[in-house]
């Protein structure tokens, strides 16, 4: 799909393993876009800063600025730093960074970053909060949702977690009921896609196919702008010559 890249943001929110990261991946390659999944800026915060009880705001701070000079490598420091965790460091750090979520200045630095990174479009910013506080200017906004027992199953399987089910239960139960305010605040705003029933590739395909009637409708009001324009140049064109004529 061949759209620009300039002024264009994509915001996927909703709740925890209904497919925002996976998803929201594969679209932004799709699209050519960059991803960025807020999400993680939380976890690696959490495991670099927050050490013995006590969050390190001057680093964060330090961390901002470090970001906001260096996106692109950055974005790929997290994702590179994450990915050498194993299962049960990954459900430690998803707590700690549960815990660090809560603390507003947090909220806003790392809102922040994404703002400032993001404010030119290409992107696809996935959250819990994405399309009420981190892009609540974004061109396209989507709620993805499942059920409970679907997105349960799902975070198991992702986690290899099968001996720790019941630690994954009480997880997914604490941050549905810390972020179930702000899901139900983004669906007044978005376009909500239930994934229970629909493949990964399913509901990519839905994605793209709703961005594609967003950029028509686009089109379609600037053409609609074009003619409303032209005809009215044309009529006061017509209406100067009439003048000049009877003159
Ligand atoms: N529609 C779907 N069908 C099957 N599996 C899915 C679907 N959406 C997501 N998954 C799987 O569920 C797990 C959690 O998805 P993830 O993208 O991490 O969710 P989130 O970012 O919302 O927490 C991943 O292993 C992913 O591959
Ligand atoms: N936009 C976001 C993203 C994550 N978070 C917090 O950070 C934790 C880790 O993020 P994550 O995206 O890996 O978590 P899940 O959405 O998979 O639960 C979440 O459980 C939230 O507590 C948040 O508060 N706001």
């Amino acid at each position: 799909m061949n759209i620009k890249k300039k002024g264009f943001n994509i915001a996927l929110d909703g709740l925890s393993g209904v497919g925002k990261s996976s998803i929201g991946c594969q679209v932004a390659k799709r699209l050519n876009f960059t991803f960025i999944d807020s999400g993680l800026f939380y976890r690696y915060i959490a495991d670099r800063f927050y050490l013995d009880d006590t969050i390190q705001l001057n680093e964060i701070h330090l961390f901002k600025n470090k970001m906001i000079g260096s996106p692109s490598y950055y974005l790929q420091e997290i994702e590179f730093y994450l990915q050498e965790k194993t299962p049960q460091e990954e459900l430690q750090i998803g707590q700690k960074a549960s815990e660090i979520s809560k603390v507003p200045e947090i909220r806003n630095i790392i809102n922040e970053i994404i703002q400032t990174i993001t404010k030119n479009g290409g992107y696809v910013v996935v959250g819990r909060d994405a399309t009420i506080k981190i892009l609540p200017n974004a061109r396209v906004k989507l709620v993805l949702e499942a059920d409970f027992e679907m997105r349960l199953y799902r975070r198991v399987k992702q986690l290899n977690a099968e001996e720790f089910v019941a630690k994954v239960f009480s997880d997914l139960l604490k941050r549905d009921v810390d972020s179930f305010d702000l899901v139900l605040e983004a669906k007044k705003v978005a376009t909500i896609i239930n994934t229970s029933n629909l493949s990964i590739k399913q509901v990519v395909a839905r994605i793209l196919s709703r961005i594609s009637w967003v950029k028509y409708s686009d089109n379609n009001i600037l053409h609609f702008i074009i003619f409303i324009l032209f005809v009215f140049v044309y009529t006061l064109r017509a209406h100067f010559l009439e003048k000049i004529e009877s003159n």
